[in-house]
C-alpha cells in the first residue's frame, strides 16, 4: 500500500510542466546576485523604515542639540556690552588697520612725509620692499595704507567698521619715530594694539566674533613690514639706522556698539558632536553583519551560491546608502539652522571630509563584525566602541594638541586614529567659521599638517587600509562557514595558485580506471524508486542476502571509488577539537559513500552519529579533517564556488529572513541563480503551491508557524532546481499531513529535470521508507548499515512478530499460550496485558500456510478473538543497529 493518502498519488503528469519545458540555463554571475541580494537587502531595510528612520533622524537631534547649546549659551554665558562710540584715546594712540589703517607720526610732521611716499612704493613693489625672509609681508598682511586726518575721521572709521562688520580689528600706535636727520634718537618705537574683546555679538546677529590664531599671524606680518619699512626708510649705510627698532604689544579697545558679548560654545563643541555623530551608524553597521553571521544567513547564501564579494559589496552600498541619509539630514538641519560651519566654509570643504569618512566607519564595521558571532554582544562591544571614539580619541587629539605647538609628527602619529583625524578635521573647519573668518576655500587645500587636504589624504589611505585588514580578518577568523586560513596565509603560495579542478583531476584519474558506466548508475527514474531494480548494491557487489553488513559497506566503498555518482563521498572523516579539556570527537569516521544521480538516500542515526556533520561538510559549512568528496565533479577540498552552483541545502534549523515573506525568500533564491521574469514568478508560485503555502505567501516568515518555515526552508533548496540536494531532517515540526505533502514534493522534485541526488537526514523511519531508495544507518560516525529498505528488514529482521487476544479467562490464557510454545518452541513471549500477548518467533520456524491453517482452525477452540503477524519494522532494525553499535554521541579519542 502507498503510504501517500490518497489525494496525494503521484502522477507523472502534475510534475511540474513548466519546470520541465521551460528549464533555465542557472547563470551565477555578478549582476544576477547583486541585483538579487540588492533587492532582497531593500526589501528588508523598507520594512524596518521605523527604526531606519529613527537612525537617520540622530544627525537632526545632534543638530538641535548643538542649536540648544547654543541658545543656552547665548542666554546664560553671555554679557551686554553698552556702545562706546570712543574708547581710544587720539590723543595717545595712532592706529594703523589692516583693512584701512590709520598711520599718524606723533612726534614728527616728516614722518608723514617720508613714510607715506615709502608706503606708496611698498604698495608698488610690494614684492621686493616686504620681504621677511622666505614669504612676501604683503600676502600675510594685505594691507593698504591710508592715514587719517584727525581723532573724528578714525573714531568714526572704527565705529563704521564694527557695525558693518568690517575687519577693523588691528591697529599699531607709533610713540617715537625718529626719521633721518632729525630726532636725537635713531630708533623708531611701535606698539601693536589689537582688540582686547574677544567675542562680540553684533546685536541683532546670532555669529560671534572673535580674535583668534590668525590675529597673531597678521600681528607678525605688520610687524615684519614696519621694521622693513624703516629700515629702507633709513637707508642701511644712514648714520642714524642703528637697526634697532624696538616693539611692544599691547591690547586696546576698540569702539564698539550696545551688544552683547558672546560664549562660543558651538565653536567648542561642535567637532566633537559632529565626530560622534559621523559614527553613529557603525553600531547598525555591525549588528546588521553579525545578525545574519550568527543566524547562518551568509552561510546558508553561500552554500546556495552566493558569492561573497557580492555580499560585501552590497553591504558596503546599503551601508553607504544609510550613511549618506545621514549626511542628507545632517546638511539640511545644518543649512536649515545656519550653521556656520556649512554656510562659511566652502560645501566641498565639509562634504569631502564627511564622504570620505564614510568608508572609515563601514570598514571599522567590517572589521569588528569578523570578531563577533552574536549579535548580543556585538551589540554591547559597539556601544563601547563608540565611547571610546567619542570620548578616548577626541580628548587625546585635544589634550595633546591643546597649546597649538603639537610638532606635524605629533599630528600624524594623532591622526593614524581615524577618528583623530575627523576630529582634526572638524576643528579646522569649525575654527575657520567664526566670525570675520574667511573659512575654508576648496582652492587652498595644502598637504600641510594643520590643512584639510592632508587629512583627506590620512582619510583615504585609512579606508583603503581598514578594509584590508577587514578583508584579512574574516579570511582568518572563524565565520561560521567555510574554510579558515591560515593566519599567514599572504604569504603562502598556495594562495596564489589558481586551484586545479576536481573535475579534471576526477576524469583523468578515472579514464585509466574501470569503473562503470554514468548512464549505468543512474537510477532509472520513470521507475517506482522503490522497486527492487534499485538493489545494485547487492548486484553489483555480488553479495548474497546473508553476507554481513560490514561485506556491503565494504562493497560500497570499491563501488564509490571507481563510480561517477554526483556525490561521491571517500575516506571522509570529521574531528572535532575538544574545548576546555574535553576530548577530541570523531565526528565522521573513515565513511564511503556514493549517492546516484535520481536517488535520494536516507540516512538514519541516533543524535550524535554524525549526520548533520556530514551534511554541513558536504555542503561547505565546514572543512572535513580528512578524506575527500566530490559533487558534480569537483573537489570539495577547493572548488567550493563551482558545487554551490549544484547544490540545494535545507539545514536543520531554518535559515531565514524574519521580514521577508515566504514568496520574497523563494524569489530571493531563485534570482541568485539568475532565474527572472515569468519563469521565476511561475516556479515560486507553483512550489508555494505545492507545500501549501500559497496563500500564506505574503505572510512575513517572523508570522509563520515552525511548520511552515520548514515548508519554505526545503522550498529554498528546491527553487533553483539544483543537481544534489541535502535534507538535513526536513520534516521536523510537521504536522501529518504537511508531511506527506512535502514528501510528496521531494518525491517529485527527485525525478525532475533528468533526477537528483538527494541526502536526506531523519528521524523518522515513516519518512525514511516512505523518501529513500536507499537507507544507511549510522552510529559514532560509521555506517553500519546500508541497503534499501526492504533488504535492510529482511537482512537484520530474523523474527516475526506474532500477536493474539483471548478472552475466557487466565485458564484459557495459559492454555492458549501452551498451545503456542508447541507450535514453536523457540518462541519468546514479548508481552502479555489483559488478554493481548506478544510473542517473537524465528523467521525460520514459521511456516506461513501452516499458522495459517492452524489458527483458523482453533482460534474458536482456544477463544482467540483476533490473531496477526508482522514482519520486522525498520524502527526495529534501526533499535537492533544501534544497540550493537553500543550507542550513541560521536566517539571520544
Ligand atoms: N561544533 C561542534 N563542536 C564540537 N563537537 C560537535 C560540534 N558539532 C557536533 N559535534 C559533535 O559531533 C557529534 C556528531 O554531531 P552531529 O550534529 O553531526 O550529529 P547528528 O547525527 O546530526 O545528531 P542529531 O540527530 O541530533 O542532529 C556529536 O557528538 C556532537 O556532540
Amino acid at each position: 500500500m502507498s503510504i501517500f493518502p490518497e489525494n496525494t498519488q503521484i502522477e507523472e503528469g502534475e510534475i511540474r510542466a513548466s519546470l520541465l519545458k521551460k528549464r533555465r540555463k542557472k547563470q551565477y554571475n555578478f549582476k544576477n546576485q547583486f541585483k538579487a541580494l540588492f533587492q532582497k537587502n531593500f526589501r528588508i531595510e523598507r520594512k524596518q523604515k521605523k527604526s531606519n528612520i529613527c537612525q537617520i533622524m540622530i544627525a537632526f537631534y545632534f543638530i538641535g542639540l548643538v542649536y540648544m547649546l547654543q541658545v543656552i549659551g547665548n542666554k546664560y554665558a553671555s554679557v551686554k556690552v553698552p556702545e562706546d562710540k570712543n574708547p581710544i584715546k587720539y590723543s595717545q594712540d595712532f592706529l594703523v588697520n589692516k583693512a584701512v589703517p590709520y598711520l599718524v607720526n606723533s612726534e614728527s610732521e616728516a614722518f608723514e612725509e617720508e613714510l607715506a611716499p615709502l608706503i606708496k612704493d611698498y604698495e608698488y613693489e610690494s614684492g621686493k620692499l616686504l620681504t621677511d625672509g622666505k614669504k612676501p609681508v604683503e600676502k600675510m598682511i594685505g594691507m593698504t595704507l591710508e592715514a587719517k586726518e584727525s581723532k573724528d575721521q578714525m573714531d568714526s572709521y572704527f565705529y563704521r567698521s564694527y557695525s558693518s562688520n568690517e575687519n577693523a580689528n588691528y591697529g599699531y600706535l607709533f610713540k617715537k619715530v625718529n626719521l633721518p636727520g632729525g630726532a636725537s634718537q635713531n630708533n623708531a618705537e611701535f606698539s601693536i594694539y589689537y582688540n582686547s574683546t574677544d567675542a562680540n555679538y553684533i546685536e541683532g546677529e546670532t555669529t560671534p566674533y572673535s580674535v583668534n590664531g590668525a590675529t597673531m599671524f597678521l600681528r607678525n606680518g605688520v610687524n615684519t613690514f614696519f621694521r622693513s619699512a624703516f629700515a629702507t626708510l633709513m637707508g642701511k649705510d644712514h648714520p642714524n639706522n642703528n637697526g634697532t627698532h624696538n616693539l611692544q604689544i599691547g591690547r586696546k579697545n576698540f569702539p564698539q556698539k550696545a551688544g552683547t558679548t558672546f560664549f562660543d560654545l558651538v565653536r567648542l563643541l561642535q567637532p566633537i558632536y559632529f565626530c560622534c555623530l559621523l559614527h553613529i551608524m557603525i553600531p547598525n553597521f555591525i549588528r546588521q553583519i553579525v545578525r545574519e553571521k550568527e543566524h547562518k544567513l551568509i552561510a546558508i547564501m553561500s552554500m546556495m551560491g552566493l558569492k561573497l564579494k557580492v555580499y560585501w559589496v552590497v553591504n558596503y552600498l546599503f551601508n553607504y546608502i544609510m550613511f549618506a541619509l545621514l549626511l542628507l539630514v545632517f546638511y539640511l538641519s545644518g543649512y536649515g539652522l545656519k550653521f556656520r560651519i556649512f554656510i562659511q566654509n566652502d560645501f566641498l570643504s565639509h562634504f569631502l571630509l564627511f564622504f570620505l569618512y564614510g568608508n572609515v566607519t563601514i570598514a571599522i564595521a567590517f572589521i569588528c563584525a569578523a570578531f563577533f558571532a552574536k549579535e548580543k554582544t556585538a551589540r554591547i562591544f559597539s556601544f563601547f566602541l563608540l565611547l571610546i571614539i567619542m570620548v578616548g580619541a577626541t580628548t587625546l587629539f585635544q589634550q595633546i594638541t591643546k597649546n597649538g605647538d603639537a610638532s606635524p609628527i605629533t599630528y600624524y602619529l594623532l591622526e593614524l586614529i581615524p577618528s583623530c583625524a575627523l576630529f582634526h578635521g572638524l576643528q579646522i573647519l569649525s575654527d575657520a567659521s567664526g566670525i570675520g573668518q574667511a573659512g575654508v576655500r576648496i582652492a587652498d587645500l595644502s598637504l600641510n599638517y594643520k590643512n584639510l587636504g592632508s587629512i583627506y589624504l590620512f582619510i583615504i589611505v585609512e579606508s583603503i587600509a581598514l578594509f584590508m585588514v577587514a578583508y584579512y580578518c574574516w579570511q582568518v577568523l572563524p565565520k561560521g562557514f567555510g574554510n579558515r586560513k591560515n593566519p599567514f596565509f599572504l604569504f603562502m603560495p598556495s594562495t596564489y595558485k589558481k586551484a586545479k579542478k576536481a573535475k579534471d583531476i576526477e576524469l583523468n584519474e578515472i579514464e585509466n580506471d574501470n569503473y562503470l558506466n554514468f548512464e549505468e548508475n543512474k537510477i532509472d527514474i520513470n521507475e517506482d524508486s522503490r522497486s527492487d531494480n534499485i538493489d545494485y548494491l547487492y548486484t553489483n557487489s555480488n553479495a548474497d542476502e546473508g553476507d554481513d553488513e560490514k561485506f556491503l559497506i565494504n562493497s560500497e566503498k570499491n563501488r564509490v571509488m571507481s563510480s561517477k555518482d554526483p556525490i561521491k563521498i571517500m575516506d571522509l572523516s570529521k574531528i572535532y577539537k575538544g574545548k576546555d579539556n574535553q576530548p577530541d570527537v570523531l565526528a565522521v569516521n573513515d565513511l564511503y559513500l556514493g549517492i546516484k544521480n535520481g536517488e535520494c538516500f536516507g540516512l538514519l542515526g541516533p543524535n550524535g552519529a554524525g549526520k548533520t556533520t556530514l551534511i554541513s561538510i558536504l555542503s561547505g559549512l565546514f572543512p572535513q579533517t580528512s578524506g575527500e568528496a566530490i559533487i558534480c565533479g569537483y573537489n570539495i577540498k577547493d572548488s567550493f564556488s563551482e558545487i554551490q552552483k549544484h547544490v540545494g541545502v535545507c539545514c536543520q534549523d531554518d535559515r531565514l529572513w524574519d521580514d521577508l515573506t515566504g514568496e520574497e525568500t523563494l524569489e530571493f533564491y531563485g534570482k541568485l541563480c539568475g532565474f527572472k521574469g515569468m519563469f521565476l514568478k511561475e516556479q515560486v508560485h507553483d512550489l508555494l503551491e505545492e507545500i501549501g503555502l500559497l496563500d500564506a505567501k505574503n505572510k512575513k516568515i517572523k508570522e509563520y508557524s515552525g511548520g511552515m518555515k520548514r515548508r519554505i526552508s526545503v522550498a529554498c533548496a528546491l527553487i533553483v532546481d539544483p543537481e544534489v540536494i541535502f535534507l538535513d531532517e526536513p520534516t521536523t515540526g510537521l504536522d501529518p499531513s504537511s508531511k506527506r505533502n512535502l514528501w510528496n514534493v521531494l518525491t517529485k522534485a527527485k525525478k525532475l529535470s533528468g533526477g537528483k541526488s538527494i541526502i536526506l537526514t531523519t528521524h523518522s523511519m515513516e519518512e525514511a521508507e516512505a523518501l529513500s531508495d536507499r537507507i544507511g544507518i549510522m552510529a559514532k560516525g560509521e555506517l553500519q548499515a546500508l541497503g534499501t529498505s526492504a533488504k535492510l528488514k529482511s537482512n537484520f529482521g530474523k523474527f516475526f512478530k506474532f500477536s493474539y487476544s483471548v478472552s475466557g479467562g487466565e485458564q484459557n490464557e495459559k492454555i492458549t499460550s501452551e498451545h503456542i510454545k508447541e507450535m514453536f518452541p523457540r518462541c519468546v513471549l514479548l508481552n502479555s496485558i489483559a488478554g493481548y500477548y506478544q510473542f517473537q518467533i524465528p523467521k525460520k520456524d514459521v511456516v506461513l500456510s501452516e499458522l495459517f491453517d492452524n489458527m483458523i482452525k482453533n482460534s474458536k477452540k482456544y477463544n482467540i478473538t483476533d490473531w496477526g503477524i508482522s514482519q520486522t519494522t525498520l524502527e526495529e532494525v534501526f533499535l537492533h543497529i544501534t544497540n550493537q553499535a553500543g550507542l550513541n554521541d560521536g566517539v571520544n579519542i
